[in-house]
C-alpha cells in the first residue's frame, strides 16, 4: 500500500482500460505488464450492464491478486445515477485509485474524497489508502483544472480527449492541433500541484505508427504516461518512456561530474564541451529516476 506522497510518484507510464463487464479481459489483464489497470464501469459499459460490471470488478479486486496498480473508473457521481452506487460497491474492495471521469468542479472531488475517507475509517485503513485520478473531458473542467489538481487526494490528472473534442465541437486529427492548448493546460496544472499528468487514449488500435508518434509527442511535452485501450499499446509506451542507453550514459556522466565538482564549490561545469549547471543536473537526475523506475540497472550501464 502506498501513502499519498508515494502514490503521487509511482511509475504510471501506462494505465490500461479494461471493460468491467468482461471476465475474460479482467482475468488476463495483469499479464500485459501495464503499470496500472483501469477497470471501467463508465463509458465502455452499457446502462443495462452497470450492476454486473461494478459487482464483477469489486469481486475481482477482492479475490484476485494484481501486480499492477488497480484503478476503477466510476460513473460521474452527480451527473449520473450510477456514480455513488459505484463507490458503495467498489470502495470496500480497496482499489488503489478511483478514476473520476468528466470532472468539472472541486465539489465533485470533495464528494468522492468524503466517501473514501468514510471507507478508510470504517475498515481501519490508513489515510491515503485510496487516492483519486481525475479526467478533464470538457472546457468547464479545463477552466477549473488548477484548483481540482490541488485537492490532497488527487495524485494524477488525465485528459479524456474523445469527450473533450466532442465538447469543443471539432474532430481528432493526426497532428493533434485541437488538443494542444488543453494538453498544455493540464500539464501545467499538474506540475503546479506536483501531481502526475497522463495523456489520453488513442482509439485506432491498427494505426501503431500514429500511436507511436502521439506517445513520443506527449512524452516530449512532459506527460508522465498514457492511457491505453489494448495490450499491444502497453509495450510501445514503455519503450518510448524508458530512457535510451545513450541518454542514461550522458546523465550518469553529468551527475558524476556534478558530484565531483561539489568538493571544488563550482557552480558551472564543462562536460564534453557543454555547459552543465543546475537545471541540467536536475534533468539528468530525472532521466536516471525514470530509468531506475523502469527497472534499468544503472551500474551495468556505467560499466
Ligand atoms: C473513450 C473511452 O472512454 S476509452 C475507454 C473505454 N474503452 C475501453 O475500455 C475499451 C478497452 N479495449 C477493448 O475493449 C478492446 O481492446 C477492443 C474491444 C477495442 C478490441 O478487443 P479485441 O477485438 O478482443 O482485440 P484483439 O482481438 O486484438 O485482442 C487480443 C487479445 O487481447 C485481449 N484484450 C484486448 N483488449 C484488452 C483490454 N483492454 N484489456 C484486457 N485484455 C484485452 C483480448 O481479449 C484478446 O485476448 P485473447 O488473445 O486471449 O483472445
Ligand atoms: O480518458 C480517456 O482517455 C478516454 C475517455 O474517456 C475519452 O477520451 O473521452
Ligand atoms: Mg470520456
Amino acid at each position: 500500500m502506498l501513502n499519498n506522497e508515494q502514490a503521487k510518484n509511482k511509475l504510471r507510464r501506462t494505465m490500461m482500460f479494461v471493460p468491467g463487464n468482461s471476465p475474460k479481459m479482467i482475468n488476463a489483464a495483469d499479464i500485459y505488464g501495464a503499470d496500472s489497470l483501469m477497470f471501467d464501469v463508465e463509458d465502455s459499459i452499457a446502462v443495462t450492464e452497470k450492476d454486473t460490471a461494478r459487482n464483477l470488478v469489486a469481486h475481482a479486486l477482492k479475490f484476485m491478486k494484481f501486480q499492477s496498480e488497480t484503478v476503477v473508473r466510476i460513473n460521474h457521481p452527480t451527473q449520473t445515477p450510477f456514480g455513488m452506487e459505484d463507490l458503495k460497491v467498489i470502495l470496500p474492495a480497496k482499489p488503489n485509485l478511483i478514476r473520476m471521469p468528466k470532472i468539472e468542479d472541486i465539489s465533485e472531488i470533495e464528494l468522492v474524497a468524503d466517501e473514501i475517507e468514510k471507507a478508510e475509517k470504517k475498515y481501519n485503513w490508513p489515510e491515503g489508502t485510496i487516492n483519486i485520478i481525475g479526467a478533464i473531458e470538457s472546457v468547464k473542467g479545463l477552466y477549473n483544472v488548477r484548483e481540482m489538481c490541488k485537492h490532497p487526494r488527487m495524485v494524477a490528472i488525465a485528459l479524456g480527449a474523445e469527450d473533450f473534442i466532442a465538447n469543443i465541437k471539432t474532430n481528432r486529427t493526426k497532428y493533434g492541433i485541437e488538443l494542444y492548448y488543453c494538453r498544455e493546460q493540464i500539464l501545467m496544472a499538474a506540475r503546479d500541484a506536483e501531481i502526475q499528468a497522463l495523456d489520453t487514449v488513442f482509439s485506432d488500435i491498427k494505426d501503431m505508427d500514429t500511436f507511436k508518434d502521439e506517445v513520443t509527442k506527449s512524452r516530449d511535452m512532459g506527460f508522465d504516461g498514457k492511457s491505453c485501450i489494448h495490450p499491444k499499446q502497453v509495450s510501445v509506451v514503455h519503450s518510448i518512456y524508458t530512457p535510451t542507453d545513450k541518454q542514461i550514459a550522458k546523465a550518469v556522466k553529468v551527475l558524476d561530474a556534478f558530484t565531483a565538482s561539489l568538493t571544488d564549490n563550482k557552480g558551472v561545469l564543462n562536460v564534453d564541451g557543454k555547459m552543465i549547471d543546475k537545471p541540467i543536473v536536475v534533468r539528468a537526475q530525472r532521466v536516471i529516476d525514470q530509468a531506475v523506475a523502469a527497472g534499468v540497472n544503472i551500474e551495468e550501464k556505467r560499466a
